[in-house]
Protein backbone atom coordinates (compact mmCIF):
# COMPACT_ATOMS: atom_id res chain seq x y z
CA UNK A 1 0.00 0.00 0.00
CA UNK A 2 2.93 2.72 0.09
CA UNK A 3 3.40 4.88 -2.22
CA UNK A 4 6.93 5.47 -3.87
CA UNK A 5 8.27 9.06 -3.37
CA UNK A 6 10.31 8.79 -7.32
CA UNK A 7 6.66 7.42 -8.40
CA UNK A 8 5.07 11.19 -8.06
CA UNK A 9 6.56 12.66 -11.39
CA UNK A 10 5.20 9.58 -13.49
CA UNK A 11 1.79 10.34 -12.06
CA UNK A 12 -0.03 11.93 -15.23
CA UNK A 13 -1.64 15.56 -15.08
CA UNK A 14 -5.44 14.58 -15.19
CA UNK A 15 -4.79 12.09 -12.14
CA UNK A 16 -2.96 14.81 -10.06
CA UNK A 17 -6.10 16.91 -11.22
CA UNK A 18 -8.40 14.35 -9.25
CA UNK A 19 -5.81 13.73 -6.09
CA UNK A 20 -7.32 16.76 -4.28
CA UNK A 21 -10.88 15.48 -4.72
CA UNK A 22 -9.87 12.27 -3.32
CA UNK A 23 -8.26 13.53 -0.82
CA UNK A 24 -11.26 15.80 0.48
CA UNK A 25 -13.48 12.82 0.70
CA UNK A 26 -11.40 11.13 2.30
CA UNK A 27 -10.75 13.61 4.58
CA UNK A 28 -14.55 13.84 5.24
CA UNK A 29 -14.75 10.48 6.04
CA UNK A 30 -11.99 9.95 8.48
CA UNK A 31 -13.68 13.02 9.77
CA UNK A 32 -17.09 11.09 10.13
CA UNK A 33 -14.84 7.95 11.71
CA UNK A 34 -15.00 6.22 8.53
CA UNK A 35 -12.23 3.59 8.80
CA UNK A 36 -11.92 1.94 5.50
CA UNK A 37 -13.85 2.61 1.86
CA UNK A 38 -14.34 0.82 -1.09
CA UNK A 39 -13.48 1.88 -4.81
CA UNK A 40 -16.80 1.80 -5.81
CA UNK A 41 -18.29 3.85 -2.57
CA UNK A 42 -14.74 6.32 -2.84
CA UNK A 43 -15.75 6.65 -6.63
CA UNK A 44 -19.77 7.37 -6.08
CA UNK A 45 -18.79 9.53 -3.44
CA UNK A 46 -16.29 11.27 -5.65
CA UNK A 47 -18.19 11.42 -9.21
CA UNK A 48 -15.93 9.23 -11.06
CA UNK A 49 -16.26 5.58 -12.26
CA UNK A 50 -14.33 2.87 -10.09
CA UNK A 51 -11.84 2.02 -13.06
CA UNK A 52 -11.28 5.16 -12.83
CA UNK A 53 -10.14 5.38 -9.50
CA UNK A 54 -8.61 2.20 -9.20
CA UNK A 55 -6.44 3.56 -12.24
CA UNK A 56 -5.62 6.92 -10.63
CA UNK A 57 -4.71 5.42 -7.07
CA UNK A 58 -2.60 2.63 -8.79
CA UNK A 59 -0.39 5.52 -10.36
CA UNK A 60 0.48 6.21 -6.37
CA UNK A 61 1.50 2.59 -6.16
CA UNK A 62 -2.00 2.24 -4.02
CA UNK A 63 -4.06 -1.12 -5.15
CA UNK A 64 -6.64 -1.38 -1.89
CA UNK A 65 -7.20 -4.91 -0.36
CA UNK A 66 -9.72 -7.25 -1.95
CA UNK A 67 -13.08 -7.59 0.34
CA UNK A 68 -11.73 -4.50 1.96
CA UNK A 69 -10.75 -1.71 -0.25
CA UNK A 70 -8.70 1.53 0.78
CA UNK A 71 -7.58 2.32 4.53
CA UNK A 72 -9.23 5.76 4.97
CA UNK A 73 -6.42 7.36 6.53
CA UNK A 74 -3.40 5.56 5.19
CA UNK A 75 -4.95 6.54 1.48
CA UNK A 76 -5.38 10.43 2.66
CA UNK A 77 -1.90 10.16 3.47
CA UNK A 78 -0.33 8.52 0.49
CA UNK A 79 -2.40 11.10 -1.29
CA UNK A 80 -0.99 14.30 0.70
CA UNK A 81 2.43 12.51 -0.07
CA UNK A 82 2.17 12.48 -3.86
CA UNK A 83 1.03 16.54 -3.51
CA UNK A 84 3.48 17.44 -1.70
CA UNK A 85 1.25 18.52 0.97
CA UNK A 86 2.83 16.66 3.69
CA UNK A 87 5.88 19.44 3.20
CA UNK A 88 5.80 23.13 4.05
CA UNK A 89 4.77 25.63 1.25
CA UNK A 90 5.81 28.94 2.30
CA UNK A 91 3.31 31.35 0.32
CA UNK A 92 3.40 34.82 -0.35
CA UNK A 93 0.20 36.94 -1.38
CA UNK A 94 0.91 40.01 -3.42
CA UNK A 95 -2.54 41.64 -3.77
CA UNK A 96 -4.15 42.56 -0.59
CA UNK A 97 -7.28 43.87 -1.89
CA UNK A 98 -10.34 41.87 -1.51
CA UNK A 99 -9.51 39.14 -3.19
CA UNK A 100 -5.72 38.77 -1.09
CA UNK A 101 -7.99 39.48 2.20
CA UNK A 102 -9.97 36.32 1.46
CA UNK A 103 -7.19 34.35 0.57
CA UNK A 104 -5.07 35.43 3.46
CA UNK A 105 -7.53 34.94 5.87
CA UNK A 106 -9.04 31.18 4.33
CA UNK A 107 -7.73 28.75 7.15
CA UNK A 108 -7.75 25.69 4.77
CA UNK A 109 -4.22 26.80 3.55
CA UNK A 110 -2.98 26.44 7.01
CA UNK A 111 -4.17 22.74 7.51
CA UNK A 112 -2.95 21.65 3.86
CA UNK A 113 0.69 22.55 4.41
CA UNK A 114 0.46 26.21 3.06
CA UNK A 115 1.67 28.65 5.25
CA UNK A 116 1.48 32.40 4.35
CA UNK A 117 5.01 34.12 4.62
CA UNK A 118 4.00 37.03 2.94
CA UNK A 119 1.24 39.55 2.17
CA UNK A 120 2.58 42.09 -0.26
CA UNK A 121 0.95 45.57 -1.17
CA UNK A 122 1.97 48.82 -2.92
CA UNK A 123 -0.97 50.47 -1.18
CA UNK A 124 0.37 53.01 1.56
CA UNK A 125 -2.65 52.39 3.26
CA UNK A 126 -2.10 49.00 3.75
CA UNK A 127 1.52 49.26 4.79
CA UNK A 128 1.83 47.68 8.44
CA UNK A 129 -1.58 46.25 8.79
CA UNK A 130 -1.54 42.68 10.07
CA UNK A 131 -3.65 39.74 8.44
CA UNK A 132 -3.45 36.37 9.95
CA UNK A 133 -0.40 37.68 11.86
CA UNK A 134 1.56 38.28 9.06
CA UNK A 135 2.15 42.56 8.25
CA UNK A 136 1.37 43.99 5.04
CA UNK A 137 4.32 45.18 3.10
CA UNK A 138 5.22 47.26 -0.42
CA UNK A 139 5.96 44.72 -2.75
CA UNK A 140 10.38 46.62 -2.54
CA UNK A 141 10.64 44.22 0.68
CA UNK A 142 10.26 40.58 -1.15
CA UNK A 143 13.61 40.31 -1.56
CA UNK A 144 14.43 40.89 1.94
CA UNK A 145 11.56 38.85 2.93
CA UNK A 146 12.87 36.22 0.60
CA UNK A 147 16.06 35.65 2.35
CA UNK A 148 14.88 35.77 6.03
CA UNK A 149 11.61 32.99 5.05
CA UNK A 150 12.34 32.05 1.31
CA UNK A 151 8.63 31.69 -0.56
CA UNK A 152 7.93 28.63 -2.35
CA UNK A 153 4.98 29.82 -3.66
CA UNK A 154 3.54 33.66 -4.76
CA UNK A 155 -0.57 34.27 -5.56
CA UNK A 156 -0.88 37.13 -7.90
CA UNK A 157 -4.35 39.36 -6.29
CA UNK A 158 -3.72 42.46 -8.08
CA UNK A 159 -5.12 44.13 -10.76
CA UNK A 160 -4.25 42.69 -14.52
CA UNK A 161 -2.37 45.84 -15.28
CA UNK A 162 0.23 44.99 -12.29
CA UNK A 163 0.13 41.19 -12.80
CA UNK A 164 2.89 40.82 -15.08
CA UNK A 165 5.44 42.90 -13.17
CA UNK A 166 4.71 41.03 -10.39
CA UNK A 167 5.23 37.75 -11.35
CA UNK A 168 8.78 39.20 -12.44
CA UNK A 169 9.48 40.06 -9.29
CA UNK A 170 8.49 37.38 -7.87
CA UNK A 171 10.48 34.82 -10.29
CA UNK A 172 13.77 37.54 -9.78
CA UNK A 173 13.86 36.20 -6.32
CA UNK A 174 13.58 32.31 -7.32
CA UNK A 175 10.03 32.08 -6.83
CA UNK A 176 8.85 29.04 -9.58
CA UNK A 177 5.14 28.44 -8.38
CA UNK A 178 3.04 30.80 -9.38
CA UNK A 179 -0.87 30.75 -8.82
CA UNK A 180 -2.33 33.65 -10.88
CA UNK A 181 -5.82 35.11 -10.09
CA UNK A 182 -5.50 38.59 -12.18
CA UNK A 183 -7.34 37.71 -15.63
CA UNK A 184 -3.73 38.64 -17.57
CA UNK A 185 -1.57 36.15 -19.44
CA UNK A 186 1.82 35.87 -17.84
CA UNK A 187 4.74 35.32 -19.93
CA UNK A 188 7.28 33.28 -17.55
CA UNK A 189 11.10 31.76 -17.82
CA UNK A 190 11.50 28.00 -18.44
CA UNK A 191 10.86 26.19 -15.33
CA UNK A 192 8.33 28.39 -13.59
CA UNK A 193 4.86 26.64 -13.61
CA UNK A 194 2.03 29.17 -13.78
CA UNK A 195 -1.36 28.69 -12.69
CA UNK A 196 -4.28 30.55 -13.15
CA UNK A 197 -7.72 30.75 -11.82
CA UNK A 198 -10.23 32.54 -13.72
CA UNK A 199 -13.77 32.74 -11.84
CA UNK A 200 -15.74 34.07 -14.89
CA UNK A 201 -14.48 31.93 -17.37
CA UNK A 202 -15.75 28.85 -14.85
CA UNK A 203 -19.15 30.47 -14.85
CA UNK A 204 -18.85 30.60 -18.76
CA UNK A 205 -18.59 27.29 -19.34
CA UNK A 206 -21.54 26.34 -16.93
CA UNK A 207 -23.60 29.31 -18.51
CA UNK A 208 -22.73 27.33 -21.53
CA UNK A 209 -23.86 23.83 -20.20
CA UNK A 210 -27.45 25.56 -18.71
CA UNK A 211 -28.16 26.93 -22.42
CA UNK A 212 -27.61 23.26 -23.70
CA UNK A 213 -30.00 21.86 -21.36
CA UNK A 214 -32.42 24.27 -21.86
CA UNK A 215 -32.19 24.04 -25.66
CA UNK A 216 -32.41 20.47 -25.33
CA UNK A 217 -35.62 20.79 -23.37
CA UNK A 218 -37.35 22.68 -25.85
CA UNK A 219 -36.83 26.12 -24.55
CA UNK A 220 -37.57 28.22 -27.49
CA UNK A 221 -37.90 31.29 -25.09
CA UNK A 222 -34.10 30.91 -24.21
CA UNK A 223 -32.73 30.65 -27.65
CA UNK A 224 -34.03 33.84 -28.73
CA UNK A 225 -32.58 35.78 -25.69
CA UNK A 226 -29.01 34.28 -26.43
CA UNK A 227 -29.10 34.58 -30.27
CA UNK A 228 -29.75 38.39 -29.79
N1 LIG B 1 -9.71 34.61 -10.53
C1 LIG B 1 -10.84 34.90 -9.95
O1 LIG B 1 -11.70 34.06 -9.90
C2 LIG B 1 -11.00 36.26 -9.41
C3 LIG B 1 -12.04 36.59 -8.56
C4 LIG B 1 -12.08 37.89 -8.07
C5 LIG B 1 -11.09 38.78 -8.45
N2 LIG B 1 -10.12 38.39 -9.32
C6 LIG B 1 -9.03 39.26 -9.76
O2 LIG B 1 -8.13 39.36 -8.63
C7 LIG B 1 -7.52 40.63 -8.65
C8 LIG B 1 -7.79 41.32 -7.32
O3 LIG B 1 -9.17 41.57 -7.17
P1 LIG B 1 -9.67 42.41 -5.93
O4 LIG B 1 -11.14 42.45 -6.01
O5 LIG B 1 -9.04 41.87 -4.68
O6 LIG B 1 -9.04 43.86 -6.27
P2 LIG B 1 -8.68 45.04 -5.27
O7 LIG B 1 -8.64 46.26 -6.10
O8 LIG B 1 -9.58 44.99 -4.06
O9 LIG B 1 -7.20 44.66 -4.77
C9 LIG B 1 -6.07 44.75 -5.59
C10 LIG B 1 -4.88 45.13 -4.70
O10 LIG B 1 -3.68 45.03 -5.48
C11 LIG B 1 -2.84 46.09 -5.05
N3 LIG B 1 -1.84 46.37 -6.09
C12 LIG B 1 -2.03 46.94 -7.28
N4 LIG B 1 -0.87 47.00 -7.96
C13 LIG B 1 0.07 46.43 -7.17
C14 LIG B 1 1.46 46.19 -7.32
N5 LIG B 1 2.12 46.51 -8.44
N6 LIG B 1 2.12 45.59 -6.32
C15 LIG B 1 1.47 45.25 -5.18
N7 LIG B 1 0.15 45.46 -4.97
C16 LIG B 1 -0.54 46.04 -5.96
C17 LIG B 1 -3.77 47.26 -4.80
O11 LIG B 1 -3.20 48.23 -3.94
C18 LIG B 1 -4.96 46.55 -4.16
O12 LIG B 1 -4.90 46.55 -2.75
C19 LIG B 1 -8.09 41.37 -9.88
O13 LIG B 1 -7.20 41.19 -10.95
C20 LIG B 1 -9.40 40.66 -10.14
O14 LIG B 1 -9.78 40.75 -11.49
C21 LIG B 1 -10.06 37.16 -9.77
Amino acid sequence: MSADPNLRREIPDATVARLPEYLRTLSRLAEDGVLSVSSEELAAAVGVRSAQLRKDLSHLGSYGVRGVGYEVETLALEISRALGLTEDWPVAIVGMGNLGHALASYSGFVTKGFRIVGLFDDDPALAGQHVVGVPIRPLADLPACQVADPVSIGVIATPARAAQAVCDSLVAVGVTSILNFAPAVLTVPEGVDVRRVDLSTELQILAFHAQRKSLAAGDGDLRSVVSQ
